[in-house]
């Protein structure tokens, strides 16, 4: 797949890089290799834009920092100190890459760094790098900056015929790139960390790593095209690089395309640039910005996800109204020219890809799991995820662990030894520290004090990925699948990430046994979007063991369920034991603890009241008082 994928990145460059070079022979006004050089410049910017933008869901406002970069280093390398063009060009694209991992470096180092708060951080950059280019006079000083024109081969018989050639290299590379990144580890983990970043991490995925990379290679793309950039315009001003116009069209671009695909931003950019020129051609140039705004307003209510998935849908009629608009118009010859007709046609296909059809109907009733409680016994062979350590012994220990929010004492001084085979209920009432608990031993929090050892590790500062590597792994309060996946990729990137990771074949088949054990093998290609709540938590579950790990954290996974599905969830749970996986399962429902735990920890107001046997515990009239009087009684368990 990969290697024929990058074959036709080179037969598509080949075949593009042909025209520029027997343009003349072949009777091609220099006009089109002009607009197709424009294309390709964008095609560029919005892919690289769309690497960390749309994969990831990043949303930056800085593609003019990186464009900026690449363009003055190109001009003040090539226009002040004489350096070979040539040798600019992968400065610029490294200079462009270092600023991303700054970037990169500062904000996602902070996880409040997400979201618009990510998107005013990227909006400063490219204005901190104006204000330093216009200030210093060895870059700008507030005159602009001459680009030398570039040596260019004999056999090409124009400047423009060269700068479409450049772009042709830079453009088909990031596409190329991106293309690559789609279909490798590196595109999934991006993937999940737009769906849900703290589930990938906790599930296994290095998700600072993945950000680094993806923005750095956002930059690398970014600042080579910034080069040829200042190639073609001549002269690199502030304005020209810096300013919002860039953001703004790589994200229209990449918002009409669509961004979780790599050819999404190509088609983006070849739709806009294709309006863009007609409307200059037709002296509406100044409408630019206002076709721009209203082209992204409509995308944002009509169609989020962008042409490229309709397109998937619907090839052969955008086909038609293609050929039939274009033909139609070329036939009359009342109108405009073949440029006009192609973009008109061009529109109508896009009319038609956008145009709202029926929604997804709900996995039918009939496909549902069954809700019959299944024997643990019975299930035990077809378990794929046996785990790896010896009964009995010590697997996770907290000792003397605290944790404050402020002046809240989550937990205060909690110390518990859970060994290997155990099947632990962690109960008490609403506020006393459970989830706290299941945070601290996931990674998702650090404690004020004291420690905790997985596996004879101490834990404490690991990353999570890195805390689902040592063998723990949880599920959520409220489900939080990787909606752009189906229920089987969901599965499979917990086993891509987990702690035997491997590839996307294997794991996608490793899946479906994992599947089996939750009961929903059935519901593979279903999206989350498409599956019902109880079904979602198994789905958690699934995925969750999929990691391979030793300890279990189930986190309220019955909660909103009916009496039939929880029993069903029960069952699954016993089966999950069964393998041999520790579980903690921290649940309200006393009568779901007592079916199912083999020891009962409580806790109250953040510290441990009680830990023993089931039995034993719920008779202790100190947990009758703090737990069962106020709370077990209300709700009738
Ligand atoms: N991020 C936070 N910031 C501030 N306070 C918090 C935070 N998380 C939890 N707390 C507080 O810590 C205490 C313990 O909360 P926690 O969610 O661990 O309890 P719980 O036993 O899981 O409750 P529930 O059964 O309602 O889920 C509560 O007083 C809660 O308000």
């Amino acid at each position: 797949m990969m290697a024929r994928g990058l074959g036709g990145f080179a037969l598509v460059f080949a075949v593009l890089a042909a025209l520029a070079v027997w343009r003349e022979d072949l009777g091609l006004p220099i006009f089109y290799l002009v607009l197709a050089s424009t294309a390709l410049f964008w095609i560029a910017q919005a892919t690289s834009w769309n690497v960390l933008s749309g994969y990831s869901g990043y949303f930056s406002f800085g593609q003019g920092a990186f464009v900026g970069v690449g363009a003055y280093t190109t001009a003040v390398l090539g226009g002040r100190h004489g350096v070979d063009f040539y040798l600019t060009v992968p400065v610029a694209a490294v200079f462009s890459a270092l600023l991303a991992l700054l970037v990169g470096a500062l904000a996602f180092r902070l996880r409040s760094f997400r979201g618009e708060i990510f998107a005013l951080l990227t909006l400063a950059v490219p204005f901190i790098l104006a204000a330093l280019a216009r200030v210093n006079s060895e870059i700008d000083g507030g005159q602009g900056v001459i680009v030398p024109v570039a040596e260019y081969p004999d056999w090409l018989a124009q400047f423009q015929d060269f700068l479409y050639l450049l772009n042709l290299v830079v453009a088909v590379a990031a596409v190329a790139a991106a293309f690559a990144i789609q279909h490798t580890r590196f595109g999934w983990a991006l993937a999940s960390i737009r769906d849900a970043e703290d589930v990938a991490e906790g599930l296994g995925v290095a998700t600072f790593r993945y950000k680094m990379l993806a923005i750095a290679v956002t930059g690398l793309i970014g600042g080579a095209a910034g080069s040829l950039f200042a190639l073609q315009i001549g002269f690199v001003t502030v304005e020209s690089v810096f300013g919002l116009t860039i953001p703004l069209f790589v994200i229209v671009m990449s918002v009409l395309g669509g961004r979780t695909h790599w050819v999404g931003p190509v088609l983006g950019a070849v739709v806009i640039v294709l309006i863009q020129d007609r409307l200059s051609a037709s002296g509406f140039e100044g409408w630019n910005l206002i076709v721009l705004g209203a082209i992204l307003a409509v995308l944002v209510v009509v169609a989020p996800d962008g042409l490229q998935a309709r397109l998937w849908r619907r090839p052969w009629q955008a086909a038609v109204a293609l050929v039939a608009v274009t033909g139609v118009l070329a036939v009359v010859d009342s109108w405009g020219g073949p440029l006009d007709w192609f973009v008109a046609g061009v529109l109508a296909a896009v009319a038609v890809v956008l145009w709202p059809g029926r929604a997804r109907a709900p996995v039918a009733a009939e496909r549902r799991p069954a809700a019959a409680p299944v024997a643990p016994e019975e299930a035990a062979g077809a378990v794929p995820v046996a785990a790896d350590a010896e009964p009995g012994e010590v697997l996770v220990e907290c000792r003397d662990v605290a944790k404050y929010f402020g002046g809240v004492r989550a937990l205060d001084g909690v110390s518990l030894r859970i060994r290997a085979g155990e099947l632990v209920g962690l109960v008490g009432p609403n506020g006393s520290g459970k989830t706290t608990l299941v945070n601290l031993l996931s990674g998702a929090l650090r404690p004020t004090s004291g420690s905790i050892a997985v596996a004879g590790r101490d834990i404490v500062g690991l990353a999570p990925h890195r805390i689902a590597h040592v063998g723990v792994s949880r599920t959520h309060q409220i489900p939080k699948p990787f909606e752009s996946m189906t229920v089987r990729d969901n599965v499979a990137m917990a086993i891509m990430f987990g702690r035997s990771p491997r590839p996307l074949a294997g794991a996608r088949e490793e899946a479906e046994a994992c599947l089996d054990v939750v009961h929903l093998r059935h519901l593979a290609d279903a999206k989350p979007a498409e599956i019902n709540l109880h079904e979602r938590q198994l789905l958690e579950m699934a995925r969750a063991i999929a990691t391979k790990p030793k300890v279990l954290l189930l986190d309220e996974a019955l909660a909103g369920l009916n009496p039939a599905e929880i029993d069903a969830a029960v069952a699954v749970v016993r089966r999950i034991h069964a393998t041999g996986i520790t579980i903690v399962i921290v649940e309200h429902l006393l009568r779901v603890v007592n079916q199912l735990a083999t020891r009962v920890v409580v806790l109250n107001q953040g510290a441990l009241l009680a830990d023993g046997d089931p039995r034993t515990v719920m008779n202790d009239p100190d947990v009758i008082r703090a737990y069962l009087g106020r709370h077990a009684h209300a709700r009738g368990t």
